[in-house]
């Protein structure tokens, strides 16, 4: 397993997301600042950074799971960057996105990828704020019959979302909070 350089993810999420200015959030809520993590998570270094630190995380964790994937659109790119390094490492980890609404033709999933029920999978995310986002894709997943093992984020704000996975006996790990970036929680 390649190590995780910590250092280096910092210094881009600080150097390509990391905003300052008024924003409303996904939750109604008002913040001074904005973790625009598509930039983060569709940048090559990072990408591949962010996908060895979700492995090592993974890998610490126990047994990897069958697959891994969480809400479009945050966190497409990241299950897309962890199943192609997996890839290279000969890992048997699929992928699967969960749709903001199940599709209103076709085969009309909101969960899309090679799993089947009863599958052990890990909810990945770019920004936690309320965990409101990735509990709508657990809410997904199990309909789905998927068994969900945990939550990986990029980053949690610190603003609930630990409690909210807690409540529902999930465990929400993170690479960074907004403290590593000298911010407290608003
Ligand atoms: O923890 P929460 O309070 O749910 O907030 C975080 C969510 O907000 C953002 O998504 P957004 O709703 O902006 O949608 P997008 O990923 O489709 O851009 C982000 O990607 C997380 O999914
Ligand atoms: O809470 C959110 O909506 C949110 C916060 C943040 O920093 N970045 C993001 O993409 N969404």
């Amino acid at each position: 397993m390649n190590e995780f350089d910590s250092d280096a993810l910092k210094q881009l999420l600080r150097s390509e997301a990391l905003k300052f200015g008024d924003f409303t959030l996904a939750s109604g809520k008002k913040a001074s600042y904005y973790l625009d993590c598509r930039n983060l998570t569709l940048h090559p270094k990072a990408a591949n950074l962010i996908a060895a630190g979700m492995l090592q995380q993974m890998d610490a964790n126990g047994p990897l799971p069958d697959a891994v994937g969480g809400m479009a659109i945050g966190a497409d790119p990241i299950t897309a960057a962890i199943i192609t390094v997996a890839g290279r490492r000969d890992l048997p980890l699929r992928g699967f996105m969960v749709r903001k609404e199940p599709k209103g033709h076709g085969t009309g999933r909101q969960v899309e990828g090679p799993v089947q029920p009863g599958q052990r999978v890990v909810i990945v995310e770019d920004v936690i704020t309320s965990g409101g986002s990735a509990l709508k894709a657990v809410d997904a997943a199990q309909a789905f019959g998927l068994e969900v093992i945990g939550v990986l984020a990029i980053i949690d704000r610190l603003a609930g979302g630990q409690q909210a996975f807690a409540d529902r006996g999930l465990k929400l790990q993170t690479l960074y909070t907004v403290r590593d970036f000298g911010i407290e929680p608003q």
